[in-house]
């Protein structure tokens, strides 16, 4: 996974007295006791924390919906956090034996986009204790279907999950639409993970995860060679059927049988052209 520490964006967006929104911190604090109706108390039982970098559409930014129904709060690049950090520039992945931290300190995000890595002054956010995601699908409408990829809300709940919080998994993602569907596809390797205990054994569950879904991909195509062969025949055995065919055949037919060995070529042609695509 791509890890930003691009210098000259370091300096853009790292100014002193700024937040990560690129507002100052005074405009900061205003904007979020307005969001919190002059209350930082969280709705949520654990500290939920973000850097926002303003990359995305706020309408499609689960972030930031977080942050509208006062369940996240936003933090200022420069400032650290002290539980677990989510995020692409960790080192070690997240694991049930994180649970004490997460439940004592809470678990923050890095808000931005995955096209805009870079841009992210990595070595002014963060934390003590910053970890990647082991293989987990995202379910939400930009990335649907893709591994690794998940969104903030997704990426929390996984956390939550991982260290055996399904109720603030869940509670969390109650908040979309594409919620549910983030748990249930993802239930069996969640369920895998959370039997683990450091970073060390879920990443051998997710190796192991991953040799599983090679090896049945691998049998899906050999299981599709042979259902080819089943529907069109043996392309080999068609040629050697025709063969046979013509010399049962009387001379009077001759010029039938000149005919059918065009047939018969057009045919080949035919499978030639399908069988690639139908093996994909
Ligand atoms: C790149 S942002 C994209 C946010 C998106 N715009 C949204 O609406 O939520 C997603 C964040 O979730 C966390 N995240 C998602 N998948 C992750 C993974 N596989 N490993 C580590 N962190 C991950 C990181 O904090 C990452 O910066």
């Amino acid at each position: 996974m791509g890890k930003g520490k691009n210098k000259d964006h370091e300096v853009r967006l790292g100014r002193p007295g700024r937040g990560s929104n690129g507002h100052n911190s005074k405009q900061n604090h205003r904007h979020m006791e307005m969001k919190h109706g002059g209350s930082s108390k969280s709705n949520f039982p654990v500290k939920l924390a973000m850097w926002d970098f303003d990359h995305c559409d706020p309408k499609r930014c689960s972030g930031k919906k977080l942050e509208r129904l006062g369940l996240i709060k936003s933090l200022r690049v420069g400032q650290k956090f002290q539980g677990i950090v989510v995020t692409p520039n960790g080192t070690g992945v997240v694991c049930p034996n994180d649970r004490s931290l997460v439940e004592e300190n809470g678990a923050s995000v890095v808000e931005c986009s995955w096209a805009r890595l870079e841009e992210v002054p990595f070595n002014r956010i963060g934390g003590r204790h910053e970890r990647l995601l082991p293989y987990l699908v995202a379910a939400n409408q930009v990335n649907y279907g893709r591994p690794w990829k998940l969104n903030c809300v997704e990426a929390l709940a996984a956390c939550f999950a991982i260290v055996g919080r399904m109720d603030w998994s869940s509670e969390l993602l109650s908040h979309f639409s594409y919620g549910p569907s983030f748990l249930e596809i993802n239930a069996e390797l969640l369920e895998i993970y959370q039997q683990c205990s450091d970073s060390d054994s879920v990443k051998a569950a997710e190796k192991a995860w991953l040799e599983k879904i090679d090896q049945e991909v691998k049998e899906r195509k050999a299981q599709s060679k042979t259902e080819d062969i089943w529907m069109t025949g043996n392309v080999n055995r068609m040629h050697h059927t025709s063969s046979e065919n013509d010399d049962e055949e009387s001379e009077e037919e001759e010029g039938q049988e000149h005919s059918k060995v065009r047939d018969s070529e057009e045919d080949d042609d035919y499978h030639d052209e399908k069988q690639p695509s139908s093996v994909m």
